[in-house]
């Protein structure tokens, strides 16, 4: 009942085609949907939760269309991306609402339990405009669980949200996905995805462009040509020894700033970010900096989607 399967869903307003033939499968666990702004996520995550139609294809909840189907909506919880729109509410007023608006046996018991589940009594009867991002995050996510679905949406979850509020709701999240809930979040930070989630769906310019462990989705990204840049104790013989590298296709000293650095462009990054360290050592170097100056996810998009 918690898996959700897209068969060559499609969506387009007017000539703007959002969605464009994307099949894929969400199982139990927490997964990734990973791409760039206009990618189609919301679009995507929109028409997983029912609320909104695709032009073409269906979207199953363990084999019902989602669309239409109340059912469906009581195994399905979105936390959207956009606020609350009644941040005069209480948290927990807010949550309850929700509660009743599924019509639970009962609904303060629920509100009282998802208010827990999500670390938010202490804040629980102040009113949401009162709230910090993280807990206005965690508010939604209150009133998306208090009905205790079996699938969890979320429209960029950690969006604005600070360090230690990102760390919560990622702890939170592994915690649902571990209970066994299909959980799904939109993001278009590599480095967000990679630390909870066990499986990518990358999305780019509404296609379905990579599926797979995150490993198997660094690799994609990573074996691929990439630029970076050092600076270190003596750039003129660095830039000479990095030209016998094997995984090394081109290298130039520039001074952009009065001081010196290497451009170095590379074949396989892990090849040449294993190797470097070692080839600095052996000459005497000492490497002070070393950043990568295309790791953009829009290049790392481009390359995925032009391969
Ligand atoms: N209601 C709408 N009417 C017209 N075009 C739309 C509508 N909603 C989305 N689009 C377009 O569909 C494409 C996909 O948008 P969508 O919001 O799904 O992408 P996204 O990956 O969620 O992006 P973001 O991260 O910026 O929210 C974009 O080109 C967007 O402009």
């Amino acid at each position: 009942m918690t898996q959700l399967v897209l068969d060559n869903v499609s969506r387009w307003y007017g000539n703007v085609v959002a969605v464009n033939d994307v099949s894929m499968t969400i199982g139990p666990g927490v997964t990734g949907l990973l791409g760039p702004n206009g990618a189609g996520k919301s679009t995507l995550i929109a028409m997983m939760a029912g609320f909104l139609a695709p032009s073409a294809g269906e979207v199953t909840l363990g084999g019902a269309q989602v669309w239409r189907n109340v059912g469906a909506y009581r195994e399905l919880g979105l936390v959207p991306e956009r606020e609350v729109s009644f941040a005069y509410l209480t948290g927990r007023q807010f949550v309850q609402a929700s509660a009743e608006l599924h019509k639970l046996g009962d609904p303060r018991g629920a509100t009282q339990h998802a208010l827990e589940e999500v670390d938010l009594v202490d804040a629980a009867d102040r009113a949401i405009s009162t709230y910090s991002k993280g807990m206005r995050q965690r508010a939604k996510l209150a009133g998306a669980l208090v009905h205790d679905p079996g699938v969890l949406l979320l429209d960029e979850p950690f969006n604005g949200v600070d360090p230690r509020q990102r760390m919560h709701l990622m702890a939170l999240l592994t915690r649902m996905g571990e209970e066994g809930r299909t959980v799904l979040f939109s993001s278009h930070i590599l480095e967000e995805v990679e630390q909870i989630a066990r499986h990518v769906e990358v999305v780019v310019s509404g296609r379905h462009a990579a599926s797979g462990d995150f490993g198997a989705i660094r690799r994609l990204m990573t074996d691929r040509p990439t630029h970076y840049t050092v600076r270190s104790s003596d750039d003129r013989r660095l830039a000479a020894a990095l030209m016998g590298q094997r995984s090394v296709r081109g290298v130039s000293l520039q001074s952009p700033t009065g001081t010196s650095e290497v451009h170095v462009e590379v074949t396989d990054m892990g090849d040449f970010t294993r190797a470097l360290p070692t080839l600095a050592r052996d000459a005497g170097i000492t490497v002070r900096e070393l950043t990568p100056t295309d790791e953009s996810l829009e290049s790392v998009f481009t390359y995925l989607v032009q391969s």
